[in-house]
């Protein structure tokens, strides 16, 4: 595991993007995995100007979401994969038939997590997972109690996911309880997942992520299991954490010729 404390959010997008820039010129059809919530903002506003500024290519690469709500009407703009579009697919040159979310309306929900399963595996699995943290812990939608290994399927979110995302909506009533998300097994199969979280209202989860027991009760500590996972956190994210130092330290010797 990688932490590198940040000054600020924009400094955490920009690093991710590097990330992602050069895996892209590494494999230009490379397979991103896609987040939402206000986290990677600054991550799709950094490859948005790098798309513009030079030239940084997606046409080749293919995406796919971590979630989405179950319930929402098709189209709706706060369902995830307007989230995707708007933010991410349509300031970049990514073909948006390559740009993939599980359906939230689908009639058999079961059948589409196994389908969205399928789909990811058929592109080649997931390259890079940009990936944000519940106040819960949670990744993707996966609330705590979630298996360790699951895969797409269906969630019931907490009362404090739903009053967390209630901002997003008109009043906490529209959001709705229900969700299709990737597993934690699904998520873990990435080949890197790079997390990025901002904000003193983080830092507890930051801290159980990071250095509390690998358990259901936080589903992001299954993190820990992870070969090449980097966690981006401000200042403010970090507070909690024990070893805070010791990755300050390991950043700043880090050799020059190794990226993230
Ligand atoms: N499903 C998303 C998660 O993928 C995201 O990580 C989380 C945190 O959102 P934010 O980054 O806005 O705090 O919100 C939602 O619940």
């Amino acid at each position: 595991m990688e932490v590198v404390i940040l000054s600020g959010k924009e400094q955490a997008g920009a690093l991710a993007a590097d990330a992602i820039e050069a895996l892209l010129r590494a494999k230009p059809d490379a397979v991103l995995g896609l987040a939402t919530g206000s986290s990677p903002l600054p991550i799709y506003d950094e490859l948005a100007r790098r798309h513009r500024d030079r030239g940084l290519s997606f046409a080749a690469a293919q995406g796919f979401a971590l979630d989405e709500y179950v319930g929402l009407a098709p189209g709706h703009p706060e369902s995830y994969a307007e989230v995707v579009r708007r933010e991410f697919s349509q300031r970049v040159d990514i073909d948006p038939a390559r740009v993939h979310a599980p359906d939230g309306a689908a009639a058999d929900i079961a059948a589409e997590g196994e389908r969205y399963e399928a789909a990811i595996k058929a592109a080649g699995g997931v390259d890079l997972q940009i990936l944000g943290l519940g106040t819960d812990g949670h990744l993707g939608f996966n609330e705590p109690g979630s298996s360790l290994a699951s895969r797409t399927r269906l969630k019931t979110l907490t009362e404090q996911t739903r009053q967390d995302n209630a901002r997003f909506f008109d009043s906490i009533d529209e959001v709705p309880h229900h969700v299709l998300t990737q597993g934690l097994g699904t998520i873990m199969d990435a080949k890197h997942l790079v997390l990025i979280a901002t904000g003193a209202n983080k830092a507890p989860a930051v801290h159980a992520t990071v250095e509390g027991p690998v358990t259901a009760i936080c589903p992001g500590s299954v993190l820990q299991l992870h070969p090449h996972v980097t966690f981006l956190v401000d200042e403010a994210a970090a507070s909690e954490l024990t070893l805070a130092d010791y990755y300050r330290h390991t950043w700043a010797n880090k050799p020059s010729w190794q990226g993230l």
